[in-house]
């Protein structure tokens, strides 16, 4: 059976934890829990082939044990860079962490590298407070080879099942044999996923 391992990352609060838990739940929640790295695992049939996938959320704040960025490019098969488009900052990290990602992969198939990074603009629905134009994310996706998306984590369910149906999809046909340096530590289940999602800051919706 294949072992798919995605990344989730970006600056904090971009609503990496909203894009995971939308797409494994269906369900929006508009406060969660993220004092620590974690991993959530679900199996998936794609294809009619078995793929046991990971998805690793990390951390914005300082916690135990915390895994450095450099473990988790090396640690994942593929890649979802989140930015929130209504915070510059964070299209600045999401850049930042591209261009890392490609350093660090310089070895990978060209047709790989191209097909395992997704740059997502998140929080399409605060398009009327944005800071961050689409044209500027097309762009830095075409300069950086990855694909690029659009969308919001509370308004864009299809959306956001068909990109990371899409990158499990990319990762599965990859075949990449990367060493695994360092794997984050902490593993959820869905049920202790839904449990996590409360208790943290709120931001208007
Ligand atoms: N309006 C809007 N808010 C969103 C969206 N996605 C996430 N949020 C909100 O943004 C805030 C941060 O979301 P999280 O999913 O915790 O973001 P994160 O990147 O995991 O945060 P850290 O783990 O702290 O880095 C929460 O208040 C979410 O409700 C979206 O698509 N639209």
């Amino acid at each position: 059976m294949n072992d798919i391992k995605l990344a989730v990352l970006g600056g904090e609060g971009v609503g990496k934890s909203a894009l995971i838990v939308r797409f494994l739940t269906r369900r929006f929640i508009g406060e969660y829990a993220s004092s620590s790295e974690c991993i959530y695992r679900k199996h998936l049939s794609i294809d009619g082939r078995q793929l046991n996938l990971e998805l690793y959320d990390p951390c914005s704040q300082a916690c135990e044990g915390k895994s450095t960025l450099t473990d988790q490019i090396h640690w994942a098969d593929g890649f979802v860079v989140v930015y929130d488009i209504s915070d510059r900052s964070s299209f600045i990290k999401a850049k930042a962490i591209v261009h890392l990602i490609r350093e660090l992969n310089l070895g990978v198939a060209k047709r790989d590298a191209d097909t395992l990074v997704f740059l997502v603009g998140n929080k399409q629905d605060l398009c009327h407070v944005r800071e961050v134009r689409r044209e500027e994310g097309q762009r830095l996706a075409a300069e950086s080879q990855t694909q690029f998306y659009e969308l919001s984590a509370a308004e864009h369910y299809q959306e956001v099942v068909l990109m990371f149906s899409k990158m499990v999809h990319n990762a599965s046909l990859g075949g990449k044999a990367k060493e695994r340096r360092r794997r984050p530590s902490g593993s959820k289940s869905m049920a202790k996923l839904i449990n996590n999602v409360f208790g943290k800051r709120r931001k208007s919706v």
